[in-house]
């Protein structure tokens, strides 16, 4: 029987960085074995912090150039808005170098019809579509995006969005269990307290893409031994 499990995938999270120094904190992780680079993007509406716009974006961009696959996650009640805002800076003629999460909350059930019509949109730019949940939320919720393909990647928080530096909570392994049993291809995404020991019982649980703050920026010039225990952890399972 061909392995179907998708690739392991690390993403280190810029919310951890030194901000004050973006460009050469991206480029390092990068050089460190980076797959893709997830920016946090914080209304101060959806969650109760503020962190970058399109303006800092584009020089997140210019600093890492057109090849570098920057992974959004937008915690901001007005996706839509903020995915166009971004696509327009994205520096590109195609949007192939961006993914576009966006929470299932600021839907709801009664938004199946808006949340589709942004996947929609989000793959005319071609960007890369993905969903969000909290932990509140159960994985039955994006069940009618993945019937309808609408999205490539289901984000499983595993802190409530907000701020870095969390404690991760297990119970929310359980949804990733549960999206596995039935999607052996979709990349399953686990943010939230990721460390080389916590990535063990994600991955087990089915999550192939992880994403890291404090671990691996809190590394310091051992980042990279961070990123490849991270890789290592899903790559076992695998
Ligand atoms: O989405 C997030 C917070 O809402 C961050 O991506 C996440 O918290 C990463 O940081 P850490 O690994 O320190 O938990
Ligand atoms: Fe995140």
């Amino acid at each position: 029987m061909p392995d179907e499990r998708p690739v392991a995938i690390v993403a280190p999270s810029l919310l951890s960085c030194d901000f004050g120094n973006l460009g050469a904190e991206a480029k390092r992780m990068l050089a460190a074995g980076a797959d893709w680079l997830h920016v946090d993007v914080m209304d101060g509406h959806f969650v109760d912090n503020l962190t970058l716009g399109p303006v800092v974006y584009q020089g997140l961009r210019r600093a890492v150039g057109d090849a570098v696959f920057l992974d959004c996650h937008f915690m901001t009640t007005a996706p839509s808005f903020w995915v166009e805002a971004f696509a327009r800076v994205n520096g590109h003629s195609d949007q192939a170098n961006m993914g576009c999460t966006f929470h299932y909350e600021v839907f709801g059930e009664d938004g199946l019809p808006l949340a589709l019509e942004l996947c929609r949109r989000i793959r005319a730019l071609s960007a890369r579509p993905a969903v969000a949940i909290r932990p509140s939320t159960p994985a039955q919720a994006v069940l009618p995006l993945l019937e309808e393909a609408a999205v490539d990647m289901v984000l499983v928080m595993t802190v409530e969005p907000g701020h870095g530096g969390q404690r991760f909570m297990p119970e929310c392994l359980s949804k990733a269990v549960f999206l596995r049993e039935r999607y052996p291809n979709l990349d399953i995404q686990v943010d939230g307290g990721i460390t080389p020991e916590t990535a063990k019982s994600a991955a087990q649980a089915g999550c192939n893409v992880l994403v890291s703050g404090s671990a691996i920026f809190g590394a310091g010039p051992n980042a990279s031994q961070v990123i490849a225990a991270l890789r290592e952890a899903v790559e076992r399972v695998h």
